[in-house]
């Protein structure tokens, strides 16, 4: 069994909740309130610019020189394609700039950023693997599963694209290989380090649509 499918497996019943939860149910059919789905858009403008920066430090931790360049390209691609999306979405929507991360991007972009910053390439990159794996995941289902037409086209053709399972592809490959020569101690802490992304995940889209906010 690849490594990844045991990480797939340790973290299945988050993954299904994630699925099955309301903002993912009706972003699928397209009943989703605009306000959330406005509030999940300027928090994941916020979270890409910490998730570019925490591809970026990972890659600076990999062994050899073709890893180091697909985390940077990753990096290059949270900015350049992921936000790309959300500028789009900005001028439609006519979102202002003007914010804080509310607590569950607050908490998911600090995990990313201390366990790129202070674990192993092998832990980094299982800490960072959710990104990739479940939006694909999550695209590739509610494409399959849509109303058409659907007022979030946009955001599912992106996550459900070619481009986009390229980089997934090619990030779950490089974390097979590297648990290939990993102790099982360092396998333990990177299927931890995978299992706590994917709460946080859960956590980000069930903050969206409680459009979440600080006590005050
Ligand atoms: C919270 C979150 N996680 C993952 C992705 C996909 N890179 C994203 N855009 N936002």
């Amino acid at each position: 069994m690849k490594f990844t499918e045991e990480l797939w497996e340790a973290a299945l019943p988050i993954y299904n909740q994630i699925e099955n939860h309301s903002f993912n149910q009706e972003l699928k059919t397209g009943i989703l309130p605009v306000e959330k789905f406005k509030f999940y858009i300027y928090q994941d403008s916020l979270y890409l610019a910490d998730f570019a920066r925490a591809l970026a430090t990972a890659g600076t931790k990999a062994g050899g020189s073709q890893d180091l360049l697909d985390f940077l390209e990753f990096a290059q691609n949270a900015i350049l394609v992921e936000r790309a999306l959300h500028i789009s979405y900005f001028k439609e929507y006519e979102i202002s700039h003007d914010g804080v991360k509310a607590p569950g991007c607050f908490a998911y972009t600090n995990y990313l950023l201390s366990v790129s910053s202070f674990e192993s390439f092998e832990v980094a990159v299982a800490g960072l693997l959710p990104c990739f794996w479940i939006y694909k995941k999550v695209g590739d289902y509610i494409y399959a599963n849509q109303t058409k037409p659907n007022a979030y086209q946009n955001w599912i053709d992106a996550y459900a694209g070619e481009e986009f399972a390229a980089s997934v592809e090619k990030a779950l490959s490089i974390c097979n290989r590297i648990a290939e020569t990993a102790s099982s101690a360092t396998r333990q802490k990177m299927k931890d380090a995978y299992i706590t992304a994917s709460r946080l995940e859960y956590i980000f889209w069930d903050s969206a649509y409680k459009l979440e906010q600080w006590p005050v």
